[in-house]
């Protein structure tokens, strides 16, 4: 043993003069059990010995072929590292316990914060699926105890007001710090914006100069430059390059020369701005599809489908956001997604509860205007927003209804961006009573306190009529809606009848045992609504 080159106690040097004596006394040791302790621990293969032995082995494999000159003194490293050996074989004994009783306090304590989790999610009405999701936030504070929030982000949320966290924000910010991906459905004017633009802000850090990082894409222009706002609104007081994907940027942009971190677009010039390679997305980190049931429709998705592409950072995280998520958008999510959480709010693709819906036959086309007309004059209560199924019927009813006294303007497809955003603005200001508009502003728009909806032509499904009164009772405020229907409308009223029932409202028993239709695009011919004459 004593010249034994054992890779247990190579390299070690030791003075033989000065400490002959002790070499002496620890020699005789050599033989007795403490070696057969050494191979037995090693050789009952405590991984963690084992891993160490190999490391040695490796590095004084490493050193002899280095030609190390230190000699080996077996006795004293014997004792050393036999105690040593035969202390971690002990350490070992009690490492494996120790581990044992933490796996097991730990389960024990997973389990406890498992039940809590549970409990507080069916007090928020949230529900979860997916593998390890984890816990739902307590308060904004948490953001700070349990993520190390960035102290503009906190001081910005209490400057916007925001004293809680709503039930999707519970969720969803804490799988997005997770590096999760997940797709969510919550009820209109639940926070949804902001539950996927904390996170990313966190996420993001600090402003850089190396490209996009952040991509948020929504389907309609008003609605990216809404989300953009709010990006700033949160982000104030950290210079992130924060753009908005507008034409004169698409036209004009070279991308690779100015700071961007966080891009908001529409699939469409996304879509473009890929087309002419003048954007990189490839060390985009974080992909969010706002409205995404809207964006994964047919006429949309082959936009989206590019950008999916453009994106291509093998860790990115996508999520996906909208208050109706039909199946086919969460079997997309499914494939596109690795790993994803599903975060549902209340019931998918329910209107919100805050929202009191009736609906009014109206007879005719005539008796629409008429109806409309009475209900101003009794108890007009602005801002109102009233929704038709097109363009020229937008228009026909605005040529109605601008020289009745009331403020009322109108938005549509046909207008140009300046005349949109000029609409929005002054309905947003309280210049304008009734906006009278297509489903250009049926998603995503938060107009702060609709007191009214108006469906003036019925809605052409079962999203579109969450979406549209959505506009209403947003945040917590309560909301009225009015769908006027004719006969054209009454093979689907049981479809809505269902939505309202769902919703908590009053509806009338003749309604639930009407047949239940399918209801597919309903956009059905009708009389015009001008009155004035062919001239
Ligand atoms: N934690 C919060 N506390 C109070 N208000 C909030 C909170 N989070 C967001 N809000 C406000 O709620 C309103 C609706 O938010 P947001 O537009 O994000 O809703 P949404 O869920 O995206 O709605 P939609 O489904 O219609 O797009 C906004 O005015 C926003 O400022």
């Amino acid at each position: 043993m004593a010249n034994d080159s054992s890779f247990l106690f190579s390299g070690i040097r030791f003075n033989r003069k000065k400490f002959g004596a002790d070499i002496a006394r620890f020699q005789k040791k050599d033989n007795d059990t403490d070696s057969a302790k050494i191979w037995s621990v090693v050789r009952d293969g405590s991984a963690k010995t084992r891993e160490a032995v190999e490391e040695k082995t490796a590095s004084t494999k490493k050193r002899k072929r280095k030609g190390n000159s230190s000699e080996n003194v077996e006795g004293f490293n014997v004792f050393r590292n036999s105690a040593s050996v035969a202390q971690s074989s002990g350490e070992v004994q009690a490492d494996q316990e120790s581990i044992e009783l933490s796996k097991k306090k730990n389960k024990k304590e997973q389990n406890r914060q498992f039940e809590r989790d549970a409990i507080f999610r069916k007090q928020h009405n949230i529900h979860v699926s997916g593998y390890n999701v984890p816990s739902p936030l307590q308060s904004f504070d948490e953001l700070k105890s349990r993520y190390k929030c960035p102290s503009y982000l906190l001081r910005n949320l209490k400057e916007l007001g925001f004293r809680e966290p709503t039930p999707i924000q519970r969720q969803t910010i804490p799988v997005l710090l997770a590096g999760r991906e997940c797709f969510a459905c919550a009820p209109t004017g639940s926070g949804k914006t902001l539950a996927f633009v904390c996170p990313m802000l966190m996420k993001l850090k600090d402003p850089e100069k190396g490209g996009i990082r952040a991509v948020i894409l929504c389907h309609t222009r008003e609605l990216s430059a809404q989300i953009f706002r709010e990006c700033k609104k949160l982000a104030k007081r950290k210079k992130f390059g924060i753009k908005l994907m507008t034409k004169n940027l698409l036209r004009n942009a070279d991308f690779s020369k100015f700071p961007c971190d966080i891009l908001i677009s529409t699939p469409l010039r996304l879509r473009l701005a890929i087309k002419k390679k003048k954007i990189d997305l490839s060390r985009v980190e974080y992909l969010v599809l706002d409205e995404s049931d809207k964006l994964f429709e047919p006429e949309l998705f082959k936009q989206i489908d590019s950008v999916l592409k453009a994106c291509s950072n093998p860790s990115i995280i996508r999520s996906l956001f909208s208050a109706t998520l039909p199946d086919f958008v969460e079997d997309r999510a499914r494939e596109l997604m690795h790993d994803a959480v599903r975060v549902i709010v209340g019931r998918k693709n329910m209107a919100s509860e805050t929202i009191k819906q009736k609906l009014i036959f109206t007879g005719s086309e005539e008796g629409k205007l008429l109806a409309i007309r009475q209900s101003f004059a009794e108890s007009l209560n602005p801002p109102v927003l009233v929704f038709l199924q097109s363009k020229e019927r937008a228009k026909e009813l605005y040529g109605e209804l601008e020289f009745d006294n009331i403020r009322v303007d109108v938005i549509h497809s046909d207008l140009s961006e300046q005349e949109r955003g000029n609409a929005v603005d002054n309905f947003r200001a309280g210049k304008t009573w009734v906006l009278i508009a297509t489903d250009v502003v049926a998603r995503g728009m938060d107009f702060k306190g609709v007191n009214c909806v108006i469906n003036y032509d019925f809605p052409d499904s079962a999203s579109a009529y969450v979406h549209r009164i959505g506009r209403s009772g947003r945040a917590g405020r309560s909301g009225e809606a009015i769908t006027l229907y004719t006969e054209e409308d009454i093979p689907l009223l049981r479809n809505v009848a269902n939505l309202m029932a769902a919703s908590g409202c009053e509806v009338p028993p003749w309604l639930m045992e009407l047949q239940k239709k399918k209801w597919k695009k309903h956009r059905p011919k009708r009389d015009s609504i001008s009155t004035k004459p062919d001239l």
